[in-house]
């Protein structure tokens, strides 16, 4: 199989404070995972605010660098000060859709204008009928069309409308991988099915691997092929998602699991969660442990011979 996305060893620690009382924080710390050309999957990141998602996601991006450790995308590593060109090439390859469509879009530009920006930086062309093309087959992929955004600005649609073509910007040049920043947590509940679906049709139709990040646990187990769950900065779970929702072995994806408000629950007005569970959660936070790998396939953090 050939390796699309190799993320090898990676830790980012930011250094915070002045030059008195300096601290620093582990973001992200010995994160290793990989992604297959022939095997398109969502692979979604889980965890709650500040376990680290988005730093991984940004140094997969190419954003940031990582502390320590590498990520490869196609057998190169990943380089912010690489040459322009190799750069260009690399951005095609891994496009980011991020979490608030009403902030990736001026509200004082039409929304054609950002699509078509894209299309000349990555198609290298400024032929006008060419340009339109490209701009109408990314909306059709995302079930909208030229016809229907020409003309509109922002706040003349939907916020799942305007994902959508957040989502089209980001299909362009046509990528392999698309890394998904909490994207549908800014879109009405009525319209999230709707955009989770799409990135369900994007794998399945158009063979683009998508990394989910997320801390909804029910989109991610309806989505995702694989997952990682993340906390403070260090993979503790880690294996087909069904595998390790329907049966979270690690106390912090036990406990994210308990977390998650069902109906019935709530009628009964049950809105605890068990507080030994939550103790044995936060018992492992921080700890360094090591990820063993069990016969479902799925690996785990262990603190002590597990
Ligand atoms: N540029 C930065 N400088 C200093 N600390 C940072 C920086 N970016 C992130 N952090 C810290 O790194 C940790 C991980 O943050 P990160 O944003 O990656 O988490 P997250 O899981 O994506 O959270 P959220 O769901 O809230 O976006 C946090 O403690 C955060 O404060």
């Amino acid at each position: 199989m050939t390796t699309l996305l190799d993320v090898r060893n990676v830790s980012k620690r930011f250094a915070m404070g002045g030059v008195f009382g300096r601290r620093s924080v582990d973001a992200v710390l010995d994160a290793s995972f990989s992604l297959h050309t022939e095997t398109p999957e969502i692979f979604t990141i889980i965890g709650e605010s500040g376990s680290g998602k988005t730093t991984l996601a940004r140094m997969i991006l190419g954003l940031e660098d990582p502390s320590a450790g590498e990520i490869l995308f196609r057998g190169q590593r990943i380089d912010r000060r690489a040459p322009r060109a190799e750069r260009l090439e690399f951005m095609a390859n891994v496009q980011p859709v991020f979490q608030n469509p009403f902030e990736a879009f001026n509200p004082l530009k039409q929304i054609e204008r950002y699509l078509e920006s894209t299309a000349r930086r990555f198609l290298g062309t400024g032929d006008r009928a060419v340009i339109d093309r490209a701009m109408d087959e990314a909306l059709q992929k995302v079930g909208l069309s030229l016809k229907e955004v020409r003309g509109r600005f922002p706040h003349e649609m939907s916020g799942g409308q305007l994902q959508r073509c957040a989502i089209a910007r980001a299909l362009i040049p046509n990528p392999p991988l698309l890394i998904t920043d909490e994207p549908v947590s800014m879109v009405d509940a009525s319209l999230r099915m709707s955009i989770v679906n799409l990135l369900k049709t994007l794998r399945d139709e158009l063979k683009v691997s998508v990394i989910y990040i997320t801390h909804d646990l029910a989109t991610a187990y309806y989505i995702s092929n694989r997952l990682i769950i993340m906390q403070r900065g260090r993979i503790v779970e880690m294996g087909d998602a069904r595998t390790v929702l329907d049966r979270p072995e690690h106390p912090y994806s036990q406990l994210l699991k308990a977390s998650v408000l069902s109906t019935d629950d709530a009628g009964a007005g049950k809105l605890d969660t068990d507080p030994a569970m939550a103790e044995r959660a936060v018992a492992t936070t921080g700890q360094a442990g090591r990820l063993v790998e069990r016969d479902d396939g799925r690996s785990v953090r262990v603190y002590e011979e597990g």
